[in-house]
Order: C-alpha cells, then sequence, then structure tokens
C-alpha cells in the first residue's frame, strides 16, 4: 500500500484550517485557513441587523461549510497528493457551540422568516447571556443532591449546552418549539457530510452532562428545572452517541464532490478543538497538562480514577483518549485580553514605534517587556476580562489591574497582563495537583507559543514546570486528522487505535521552556498575591464585579432590565 493521507479540520472562533496530513509521519503537506465571513456575531444579526443583547456571541452555519468549500479543495491541490489517497476527514470544533436543526437538521436560522430571530443562529462557545440559567442549573442540582455536579468541578457553566438551551426556551418558547434537535456545531457539521446526525462523546460529555455509564442527568432533574424540559433528552437531544475515533459515516457524494474527496471515505465523530490537540503533541499518558494556548486557554490532563477537582469544566471518561478519564479546565480569555489591549487600550506611540520598527506591536511590546524582570513593574492583574471558567466557573467576574501610577508604561501592562493568565494557569494546576491528579509537565500547542517566547517563559516560572511546544502549526488540525485515521482504520491504510496513531503521526520541539529559579522565586510572591485578590473578589468576600455589572446593564436604556 503507498502513503496514505487524511484531512483534519479546525474550526477555531474566527477561522476554519484544514491540513492534509501525512499518515506514516504526521507531516502536514499542506494547510489553508478560511476566516469565518461573516466574523463572531455579538453586535447585530446577519441581513436583518437586529441588535443583539450584551454577552451575546453568535455565528453563521454557512460559515463552517465555507471552509469546507474551501479550505479542503485549497489543500488537496497544494499538496498535489491523489484524492484516491486521502482515506478519511475530521474535524474539531470550538464548544459548546450549538445550534437549533429542524427536522431536515437544517439550522432554523436558515428559515427566512426565522432569520431574525437571534435564538435561531448559532450560540458561539463564548456566548454568555445564559449565566441567569446557569446559576440555577447549579443551585437545584446543589438542592437535589445531584452527584453529576462533582464530575463538573462543582459547577455547570453558562457556555455550556443546557444553559443555552434553556435560554432559548425561557426567551425565545417559540424558537424551542420549532426546534427538532438541539445540536453541536461540530455534529451537525459531521451530519452535512455523512447525512447521519450522531453525537460525540466528547462534547456530550463535557457540555451535555452526559455519562457513559449513567447517561444524561434523569427527567426529574430536568423537570425541577422547568416542567418543559422534563423530556429534553429523549427528544431535542436525542440520538446516538458515538466513541471518539468512530466512524461517523461515509463522505456522501455531493459532499465529496463539493470538497473533491473520494465518495465514502471516513468521517470521524466530531470532537473538540482542545482535546483533538491532544494525541497530536503526543499526550497519550496522565501526568502531562496540555494547554491549549489561543485566544483562549483549554487544561487538559488525564489520569486513570475519577477525581473531584474544583471548579474544572469536567471530568470524562474516554472523553480525550479511549481507556482513560479525560479532565478539562480553562481560562475564557488570555489572546483575547492581550488583543484588547493592543485594540482598545494603547497609546499611538508604541503602534508608531512598532510599525517604525517593521514590528507587530505584539513583537514591540513583548522585546520591551523582556526587559524587566519579575515584580519590577509593580502591577498585578487578575484575568477575567472574559468571566472565570476555572476554577470559580463565574462569568459575571471582570478583570482588574492592580499597582498603576503616573510612570506606568504600557509593557509593563502588557507583561502584567501576560504574568495574569499565567497566575490563572497555575491556581487550575494546583487545582488537579491538590485533588490527586498530577501535573508533572506542560504541553502547549495553538497560536500563543509560537507568538510570544517571552509569554511562554512566564508560564514555566510561574507553574515551576518545563513546557513542551508542539512541532505542528495546526495542532488540533493535526489531532482530526489522527482521529480521521483511526476512523478509517489499518485496513484502509490508517491506525486501529489513538495511541498508535498518536506515536507515529504527533512531534514536539527539541527545545523547551524550563523555569528559572531566580524567578520562580519572584513570581512565587506575586503568585500568593494573586491568590489573595483572586479570594478576596472572586469568592464572595468583595462582590463589587457583580454589582459594577447590575449597575452597568440597568443603566443601558435599550437593553432589558437584568433578570
Ligand atoms: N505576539 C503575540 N503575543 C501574544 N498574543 C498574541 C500575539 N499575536 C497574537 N496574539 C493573540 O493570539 C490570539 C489568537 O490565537 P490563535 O491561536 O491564533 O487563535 P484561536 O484561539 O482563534 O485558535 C489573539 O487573541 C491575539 O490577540
Ligand atoms: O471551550 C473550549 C473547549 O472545551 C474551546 O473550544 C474554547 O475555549 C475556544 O477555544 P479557542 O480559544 O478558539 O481555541
Amino acid at each position: 500500500m503507498g502513503k496514505k493521507y487524511t484531512i483534519g479540520v479546525d474550526y477555531g472562533t474566527q477561522s476554519g484550517r484544514a491540513v492534509l496530513v501525512d499518515l506514516s509521519n504526521g507531516h502536514e503537506i499542506a494547510d489553508h485557513v478560511t476566516p469565518y465571513p461573516h466574523h463572531v456575531i455579538d453586535e447585530r444579526l446577519p441581513g436583518s441587523g437586529i441588535k443583539l443583547e450584551y454577552d451575546w456571541a453568535l455565528q453563521h452555519p454557512d460559515d463552517y461549510l465555507e471552509v469546507l468549500r474551501t479550505s479542503v479543495p485549497a489543500v488537496v491541490r497544494e499538496s498535489g497528493v491523489n484524492p484516491e489517497d486521502i482515506i478519511g476527514i475530521g474535524i474539531d470544533f470550538t464548544a459548546c457551540t450549538m445550534l437549533p436543526v429542524d427536522e431536515a437538521g437544517e439550522p432554523l436560522c436558515f428559515q427566512a422568516e426565522l432569520a431574525d430571530q437571534p435564538h435561531s443562529w448559532v450560540k458561539l462557545w463564548k456566548h454568555h447571556a445564559a449565566q441567569p440559567e446557569a446559576d440555577k442549573i447549579n443551585r437545584i442540582a446543589e438542592e437535589r443532591g445531584e452527584a453529576f455536579l462533582a464530575r463538573y468541578g462543582g459547577k455547570i457553566s453558562s457556555e455550556w449546552m443546557i444553559a443555552k438551551i434553556w435560554q432559548i426556551l425561557d426567551e425565545a418558547p417559540d424558537i424551542y418549539e420549532k426546534t427538532n434537535m438541539f445540536l453541536e456545531a461540530t455534529d451537525w457539521v459531521i451530519s452535512q457530510m455523512t447525512g447521519n446526525i450522531v453525537r460525540n462523546s466528547c462534547t456530550a460529555g463535557y457540555k451535555a452532562i452526559w455519562h457513559k455509564r449513567d447517561g444524561y442527568p434523569s427527567k426529574e432533574y430536568f423537570k425541577a428545572l422547568d416542567p418543559r424540559l422534563e423530556h429534553l433528552t429523549d427528544t431535542k437531544l436525542r440520538g446516538e452517541v458515538i466513541p471518539l475515533g468512530s466512524n461517523a459515516g461515509g463522505l456522501q457524494p455531493s459532499m465529496a464532490e463539493m470538497m473533491g474527496l473520494k465518495p465514502g471515505i471516513a468521517v470521524a465523530a466530531g470532537n473538540v478543538d482542545a482535546h483533538a490537540a491532544v494525541p497530536a503533541v503526543g499526550v497519550v499518558t496522565p501526568g502531562k497538562l496540555v494547554m491549549a494556548m489561543g485566544t483562549s486557554i483549554c487544561h487538559m490532563v488525564l489520569g486513570t480514577e475519577e477525581k473531584e477537582v474544583e471548579g474544572m469544566c469536567g471530568v470524562v471518561e474516554d472523553g480525550i483518549i479511549p481507556g482513560l478519564f479525560g479532565y478539562e479546565a480553562g481560562q475564557s480569555a488570555v489572546g483575547d485580553i492581550f488583543e484588547w489591549y493592543v485594540e482598545e487600550s494603547l497609546p499611538a506611540y508604541v503602534k508608531e514605534a512598532a510599525s517604525k520598527e517593521g514590528l507587530s506591536v505584539h513583537q514591540w511590546l513583548e522585546r520591551e517587556a523582556s526587559a524587566y524582570k519579575p515584580g519590577q513593574s509593580g502591577l498585578l492583574a487578575l484575568d477575567w476580562w472574559n468571566g472565570n471558567r476555572s476554577v470559580l466557573v463565574d462569568t459575571d467576574l471582570t478583570g482588574m489591574i492592580l499597582g498603576m501610577t503616573l510612570l506606568t508604561k504600557p509593557q509593563e501592562v502588557y507583561r502584567a497582563l501576560l504574568e495574569a493568565t499565567a497566575f490563572g494557569t497555575r491556581k487550575i494546576v494546583d487545582a488537579f495537583q491538590e485533588s490527586g491528579v498530577d501535573v508533572d509537565a506542560l504541553y502547549a500547542c495553538g497560536g500563543l507559543p509560537q507568538k510570544n517566547r517571552l509569554l511562554m517563559q512566564i508560564y514555566a516560572d510561574v507553574t515551576k514546570r518545563e513546557i513542551f511546544v508542539a512541532d505542528s502549526k495546526q495542532t488540533p488540525a493535526l489531532g482530526a486528522a489522527i482521529f480521521a485515521a483511526v476512523a478509517a482504520g489499518k485496513e484502509a491504510g490508517g491506525y486501529d487505535d489513538v495511541v498508535t496513531a498518536a506515536q507515529q503521526m504527533a512531534r514536539v520541539k527539541e527545545e523547551t521552556f524550563k523555569p528559572i529559579p531566580e524567578n520562580v522565586e519572584v513570581y512565587e510572591k506575586l503568585y500568593q498575591e494573586y491568590n489573595l485578590l483572586h479570594d478576596y473578589f472572586g469568592r464572595g468576600e468583595n462582590d463589587v464585579m457583580k454589582r459594577l455589572k447590575k449597575i452597568k446593564l440597568s443603566t443601558e436604556a435599550e437593553l432589558k432590565p437584568v433578570r
């Protein structure tokens, strides 16, 4: 059998990327990025121009198909590989990114008469407007002593499936009624490729409170939330849940023609971006925490037992690598905070200086900030620009910078923001370690490790652990290609299991980031201060952030009153 290939498609927050991968060694032969034509929809609906409320974030489902129409043919063309030798395709997605579909499996927002209704669109993972529903989900689960809560660090996030569905029911009962099924976007795209609607065990487990042995929470629990939700899991959340690496069905001829692929090739079950990255950096055993570092960070680590970890996003058996418990935690904004600073808060002279030197603003700030020692700026920040996902699980928390003076420089603020995100990661590492889930080393992938060396050194110093960096430009997409190779199977030229596939196809760079002892010492002191602020503002001692948000919402006349 000659060389065989698979395609992995990574659906990020702002764009989708396809890679064509050689199965013998994991080399990415070609890659192509398609920015989403409609971007993140957080102000007005496309077409109708309807204004969205605060904390909303939507996407356009056709943007996902555009990635298949554009990026897949592009990688086939660019690689020169014969489509006969491409034996499978896999995807990974942001999550929980979900949408309501009709009987034909079509998004409700595609129906002209529903297109002006915000709730008919795709809710992106960072849609945070379902916090009131999430609060009730948690309160009622606690009151009833629901065992599932412990598997989600004690709290279900407003980013996840049930809160988003309940928000639709609360605010647009007609859309809820018209919905045949609520799907993760990753499962919807797979259904478009195969003609079958199946749910993948990863998003079902992490985002929709599904358990391999117990299934979904009981009908009584859903009834206690809202009587109209009693039969949700048998109706609008129904459908077979299939394990990662399964073949979700053969590629339909019309889709094969659109993408320039062979009809009938294996289409792997959908997956989550961060989770797909784990085997793609070669992590298939416990003790190695993988950080998918981009606009946000997802932290994944494997274990042999189910442990309770405060504020983790979830622990799911087989949720990342079959045979192991996959743990996930996360920070909802990391690169997004740096982008906010660069776009919204930087003096013009920095932009001019950077452009004079032919550097990006980030590069200029990184160089200038590198000249400082840990602690030298006198600044300390809380990294909650997009709420706190772990360990506090509270999207109503906000960001903060402490220690500013008239002499504070932009590069000092930039460095303080990098450090704040590192402290957030340290908090997560500590939470795992203290609960008996070992974290011996860190593995980094995503856009940030390639872009900012200072950031990576700070993470090593703050977490006191060596960091290995993915040697792949598109790690989640490589992961999706690995799962596609498993879905295709050995007989077709792929692999029988994820561990073998990862051993052949994954790699990290030789150079690593190691903690520098003198930096570690100062950062340990700063981290203790961060911890004090974290608990003071985040654990209820001073709810000023929440009060400010309430005042803000109540003053915005065109918004509904706070629920
Ligand atoms: N040199 C840099 N240093 C730090 N952050 C950067 C730099 N360049 C870009 N970013 C941030 O990286 C983020 C994009 O990360 P990336 O991994 O490419 O995307 P995504 O999260 O969508 O997969 C943006 O939020 C941007 O602000
Ligand atoms: O929440 C998850 C995974 O559980 C991510 O999809 C979400 O944070 C988005 O990740 P990106 O920042 O787009 O890489």
